[in-house]
């Protein structure tokens, strides 16, 4: 039953994936944090035999845009239900002519072009400095990859995803320059959900589908959100194959990255200036460096 199940795995569903195709056992879970709400409650059910946790990133119905997403609450949500890896999906547009519509990318790399996101959990008297210079789990994008094989879906692993503030598209300008800055894909939501997730020491990586050129190319002068949803449609089928695949693969054992020890080295501050209330605030992420 839902109400026994200890999901270890959580799914982000992206623009045009508000569900999970194949879960049974479903119930929804509305989860309290001390940085506000999630996006929607989370839908804990099975998947392939496996207890999993999904979350609509914009919501049901698609109500949040990019700038507005509580990024913290929807990370520190899947922290508090137990997971301790992320599937996150999401719509992207192309920077390269080799990453076509319908195309699936894996990112291994983020360029941040958002503005005044709020990208951490620490403050407020507790100092953390994460490393990111890899800034996905090489493990998990790995499986995702081998998902996408089984599922019979063409990926690409690795590449670089620039994380734009929107909700404009870009101009043709920025487009070109972001292209002759090496960039593969081009989206509005996964630099804060990676950081935030590596401060929260859970495995996260990104499966980008592609649904557009943006608008560097000469074919497709625009992007407009009509194309997109056309091959949003598509994506979201193979989605569920690859998602559904990447579950299978997954073990549940130990992890065997470096994501859970993220915090190790990261804390500066000495825990006897720590304020009590930001130690309260924090104790599902630090407490266990902070113990006596
Ligand atoms: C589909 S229009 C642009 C919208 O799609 C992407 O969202 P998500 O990453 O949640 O799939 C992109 O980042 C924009 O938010
Ligand atoms: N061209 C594009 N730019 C930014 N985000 C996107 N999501 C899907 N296509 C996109």
């Amino acid at each position: 039953m839902a109400e026994s199940l200890n999901p270890k795995i959580g799914i982000i569903g992206g623009s045009g994936l508000y569900h999970m195709p194949g879960f049974t056992n479903q119930r929804e879970v509305k989860v309290d944090t001390p940085f506000g709400d999630p996006s929607d409650p989370y839908v804990v059910g099975e998947l392939e035999g496996k207890p999993v946790a999904f979350l609509a990133r914009h919501g049901r119905g698609h109500r949040i845009s990019p700038s507005e997403l509580n990024f913290r609450a929807n990370i520190y949500g899947f922290k508090k239900l137990g997971i301790e890896t992320i599937i996150s999906l999401s719509a992207v547009g192309s920077l390269k002519e080799e990453h076509k519509p319908l195309d699936f990318v894996i990112p291994d790399q983020f360029v941040d072009r958002t503005r005044g996101r709020i990208s951490t959990f620490f403050g407020e008297g507790l100092v953390a400095h994460v490393s990111f210079a890899d800034p996905v789990c090489h493990h998990l994008a790995a499986t995702l990859n081998q998902a996408c094989q089984h599922a019979g879906v063409a990926a690409k692993l690795g590449g670089t995803y620039i994380c734009m503030e929107g909700p404009a598209f870009s101009t043709k300008a920025e487009s070109n320059l972001y292209r002759s800055w090496g960039m593969d894909v081009i989206g509005m939501t996964n630099l804060q959900e990676a950081k935030l997730a590596r401060e929260a020491e859970l495995c996260y990586s990104t499966i980008a589908m592609v649904t557009d050129y943006d608008c560097w190319h000469p074919d497709h002068d625009a992007v407009t959100v009509a194309d997109i949803i056309r091959n949003l449609t598509h994506n979201a089928e193979n989605a569920a194959k690859v998602v559904k695949a990447a579950v299978g693969l997954l073990s549940g054992g130990p992890r065997i990255c470096g994501c859970g020890r993220a915090l190790e080295y990261a804390i500066l501050t000495d825990k006897s200036t720590v304020p009590p209330a930001t130690c309260q605030k924090l104790e599902l992420l630090v407490g266990k460096y902070f113990q006596a």
